[in-house]
């Protein structure tokens, strides 16, 4: 990058005391505010504004020629997100990809053909961005947001980088979004569509559509996966408004992988490869470069897809992460140790999925399930599931837990003990692991205390615990309630993550033949604490 990209108020180059990667995630911090509402009503809390931020960091015209691909929906954007990345990537193109929110690093949000971008270049695009912005704004034009900040920096990195293709993940809604600001993309989609932020979007599923059919634009196609009614009768409305044509994506049939698995686990995974195939394929076909990389069998799958499929990362989404504490003396410790499931799932659709997949793999590794009912088989190490769970206050901890709870007892695996934490990271400060309060004695638990009630009183089978409105997650709750749920029963809080994962490995330790298999879920805040302390 030139000298005239860096800095433009010759205050600096990065590397200087005040130009520093840390001290840009400062100024980051700084910019970050509690959400207000983004409706019509304030036209998108000033929407608008993305635009004067766009021309004066003379992005306008570059940002045009960026050949987009879009992505909105409830679940699994950044999942297909991660995919069409990877299929891309491997067909050979220079990728960029942005998406949200990042679990230990900003810069996991901007992504480099495949890798988070250095902390070099992002440092040198931050000032960049913040010093004109900085010299420019006044009481009409502040600055901006945090997310909004972040979307303008991706917009930068990706027109500086010369990228052929930016895939942009919508970080909220998408009518309103920071990334709506895109007006020609090559392909749009829509993920899978559930009740989530409706204090922000509204309270029914067309409504919720609705905005994020907002990404919706004149001429561009659109691809979405199977829908609720509700959901993609608003959807269409929308595309027919506009004259596009909306195409349901089929989940990927896991036959055309030629029998390898999907990079990122669980069965709701084929649903978003689905999406990302008919993406990628579209932004192909629109961009002049399918040619060479389909033949003419349609029914199998070009074996760069397959390759940008399988080697498809993204963290904290059903992955395993056994304890590296054992790992480093599993030779002393036999059998036993700690293993940690990790799913930032935190809608109750997405803790249905969650549950199912945690469901499936513990029982896959299974040799004996904590179950008092069944026999002890003592040759071999016991699997203790445990939950770790916290979710933010603004959430209905018992959407989450219930459904969570059915959906686990309805597929066999019972908790031995749920653990309730405070997140250790403070939401107003980029890269920052500091406790709200060092001193265990004044952390404040009475949210964790909530939904330990919640659990509890879940546990009990209090009746109305489930709004029927959660399309699916009814059913399962209904058929879960009625197994038994006494082994739900022990659960504990503990005033800081760092204590809990303390006690399980003491408890590991001691009980050698043992091996928890602990579930860590509610919240992507959490799940990266957790992925931090446990690398430190
Ligand atoms: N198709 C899907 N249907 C239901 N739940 C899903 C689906 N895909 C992913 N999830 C759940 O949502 C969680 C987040 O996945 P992902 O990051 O791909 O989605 P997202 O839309 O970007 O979510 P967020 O906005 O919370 O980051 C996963 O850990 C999983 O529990």
């Amino acid at each position: 990058m030139s000298k005239a990209h860096m800095a433009s108020n010759g205050e600096g180059e990065p590397g200087s005391p005040a130009r520093t990667y840390e001290e840009a995630l400062n100024c980051l911090s700084s910019l970050i505010t509690r959400r207000t509402r983004a409706d019509g009503a304030n036209k998108g809390d000033h929407f608008d504004l993305m635009f004067e931020y766009l021309k004066i960091l003379e992005l306008e015209d570059s940002m045009s020629r960026l050949k987009v691909i879009h992505v909105a929906g409830t679940k699994g954007k950044g999942s297909t997100c991660a995919f069409t990345e990877s299929i891309l990537r491997n067909c050979g193109f220079h990728t960029g990809l942005f998406t949200s929110p990042h679990l230990i690093d900003v810069r996991e949000r901007f992504r480099l053909d495949g890798m988070d971008i250095s902390e070099e270049k992002f440092t040198a695009y931050f000032w960049w961005c913040w010093d004109i912005l900085q010299e420019k704004i006044n009481d009409d034009v502040p600055m901006p947001t945090y997310f909004r900040f972040l979307a303008l920096l991706a917009f930068k990195i990706f027109v500086a980088e010369n990228v052929d293709v930016a895939i942009v993940e919508v970080g909220l809604g998408g009518k309103f979004d920071a990334t709506n600001v895109i007006r020609t993309p090559i392909v749009c989609g829509i993920c899978s569509l559930g009740y989530d932020h409706m204090e922000i979007l509204g309270n029914t599923l067309g409504e919720i559509a609705g905005e994020k059919a907002g990404i919706f634009k004149q001429g561009v196609p659109a691809y979405t996966v199977s829908q609720p009614e509700e959901a993609m009768s608003s959807l269409k409305a929308k595309a027919s408004q506009l004259g596009i044509s909306l195409q349901v994506a089929s989940p990927l049939d896991r036959g055309l992988l030629d029998g390898q698995q999907l990079g990122l686990d669980g069965e709701h995974q084929y649903i978003n490869a689905g999406l990302a195939i008919s993406m990628s394929r579209s932004w192909l076909e629109r961009t002049g470069h399918s040619e060479g990389i389909f033949t003419q069998n349609t029914k199998s799958l070009p074996e760069q897809f397959i390759r940008g499929l399988t080697l498809s990362r993204l963290q904290g989404r059903a992955q395993i992460v056994p304890d590296p504490y054992f790992s480093t003396q599993s030779s002393t410790l036999g059998p036993g140790g700690l293993v940690f499931y990790l799913d930032g799932a935190h809608s109750p659709e997405s803790m249905v999925v969650c549950a199912s997949w945690f469901s499936n793999v513990a029982k896959e590794t299974a040799r004996y399930i904590y179950h008092p009912e069944q026999p002890k088989n003592s040759s071999s190490a016991r699997l203790v599931p445990i939950l770790i769970f916290n979710c933010m206050s603004v959430r209905d901890p018992q959407m989450l837990l219930a459904p969570l709870m059915s959906t686990c007892s309805y597929n066999g695996v019972y908790f031995h003990k749920a653990l309730f934490v405070p997140n250790q990271s403070t939401f107003n400060k980029v890269g920052s692991f500091t406790s709200t309060q060092s001193n265990p004695q004044q952390v404040d638990l009475s949210w964790q205390m909530t939904i330990q009630r919640v659990w509890k009183n879940t546990i009990n089978g209090n009746k109305g615990l489930i709004d029927d409105k959660v399309t699916g997650v009814n059913e399962v709750c209904k058929q879960g309630e009625q197994r038994n749920t006494r082994n739900f029963e022990n659960s504990a809080i503990f005033p800081s993550l760092a204590s809990a994962i303390q006690w399980l490995r003491e408890y590991a330790q001691q009980k050698r033949t043992i091996r928890l298999q602990v579930l860590v879920t509610g919240s992507l805040n959490l799940v990266g604490d957790v992925l931090r302390l446990i690398k430190k």
